[in-house]
């Protein structure tokens, strides 16, 4: 197969490794939007910015310009930019024929004109500006630092159209990855989105040393409330149980590799949000989506406590310690409240 990843952050740059080395023998292109990005890893065999110490497979071709140019005769184009690049890209997409999926994980966040609009999932603003795509998501539990060194990965390829899914799983499953194949993209795409809300939530609770039962509790709680927006979104309520649900809330909301959780745990040390947003160097999409996330619920009447007490915290208008304290401080409630 002929793959164009565009957008050589970390995880697009581990994903175009990983694909690059396919027993299947795919020929790989990773566009990045920067050239002289594009021209020292060429030179260097690295991603030195986003993804360093990795050297990039021989196999891998690299490339900047015109993106749309980069994916003439693909079989396959991978958005792998921030949520906050997705809509551009997808509209200067929108033409192609090939499936078109992306990696991103958030809700856009709505700015200038459009700020009082309601943010969107990836698949929304797909529908939005590039209808006529065939177009899907690949998710679930994976840090490209792991990926980029081949340690046993799973991932979900979700989308309504059978033929995204089989040319994803036939790009990226490999002896090193396992892909599955979801129809629900809804669901996956909200666990994706709110783990990162909650990673923040759980680095927050690491970072003021609250101990293993509160993790344990903000994670519960995290997967309840994901499941709850998930479903009067549309989800499937089992998809929560999976890679994108319950794999990746537990990989992020746990694992010290997480930009999300790092924030939450910089904030907890006094850090203001904007030194830690600096201090990573790479994106942390719950920052950026976690208003929107309790936009979006408090819409539907979803109830989403942690996400709430999360956007506070990020806002200023809670300290770390108010804002466990209003988590704390909250009515005693039935476990599952929802059970007809
Ligand atoms: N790093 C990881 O382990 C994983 C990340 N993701 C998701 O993938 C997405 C990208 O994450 P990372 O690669 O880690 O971010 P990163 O911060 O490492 O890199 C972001 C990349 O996007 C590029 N970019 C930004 N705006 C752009 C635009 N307008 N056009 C083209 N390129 C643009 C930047 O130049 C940079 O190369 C995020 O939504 C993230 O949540 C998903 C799974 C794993
Ligand atoms: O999505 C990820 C792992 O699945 C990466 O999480 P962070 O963006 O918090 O690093």
């Amino acid at each position: 197969m002929k793959i164009v990843v565009l957008g050589a952050g970390a995880w697009g740059t581990a994903v175009a490794m990983s694909a690059a080395q396919h027993p299947a023998g795919h020929q790989v292109t990773l566009w990045a939007r920067n050239p002289a990005q594009a021209s020292a890893m060429q030179t260097q065999h690295e991603n030195t910015h986003y993804l360093p110490g990795m050297a990039l497979p021989p196999a891998l071709q690299v490339a900047s310009g015109d993106p749309v140019a980069a994916c003439y005769g693909a079989d396959l184009a991978i958005v792998a930019t921030p949520m906050a690049a997705l809509r551009g890209m997808l509209t200067a997409l929108q033409g192609l024929s090939m499936p078109v999926a992306w990696l991103c994980k958030g809700f856009e966040s709505p700015t200038g004109a459009q700020a009082a609009d309601a943010g969107l999932l990836a698949h929304e603003v797909c529908a939005q500006v590039a209808p006529s795509l065939r177009s899907g998501v690949l998710s679930g539990p994976s840090f490209a630092q792991e990926v980029a060194r081949n340690q046993p990965t799973a991932l979900v390829a979700a989308s309504e159209h059978s033929s995204v899914r089989e040319a994803l799983v036939a790009a990226f499953h490999s002896p090193s990855v396992r892909v599955y194949a979801n129809e629900d993209i809804v669901g996956v795409e909200v666990g994706g989105a709110v783990k990162n809300v909650l990673a923040i939530a759980t680095g927050l609770c690491d970072g003021l040393a609250l101990g293993l039962n509160a993790r344990a509790a903000l994670i519960t709680r995290g997967l309840a409330e994901m499941t709850r927006l998930g479903l009067a979104l549309g989800a499937r309520p089992d998809t929560f149980m999976g890679l994108s649900g319950l794999g990746d809330l537990v990989l992020t909301a746990t694992g010290d590799l997480s930009r999300n959780r790092r924030v939450g745990m910089l904030l907890a040390q006094g850090h203001t949000l904007a030194q830690a947003v600096e201090s990573l160097g790479h994106v942390a999409e719950g920052v950026y989506c976690a208003r929107t996330v309790a936009q979006r619920a408090q819409a539907l009447g979803v109830d989403m406590p942690i996400t709430r007490a999360v956007v506070a915290l990020l806002d200023g208008r809670l300290s770390p310690p108010e804002a466990v304290a209003t988590l704390m401080g909250r009515d005693p409630a039935t476990e599952f409240a929802d059970r007809g």
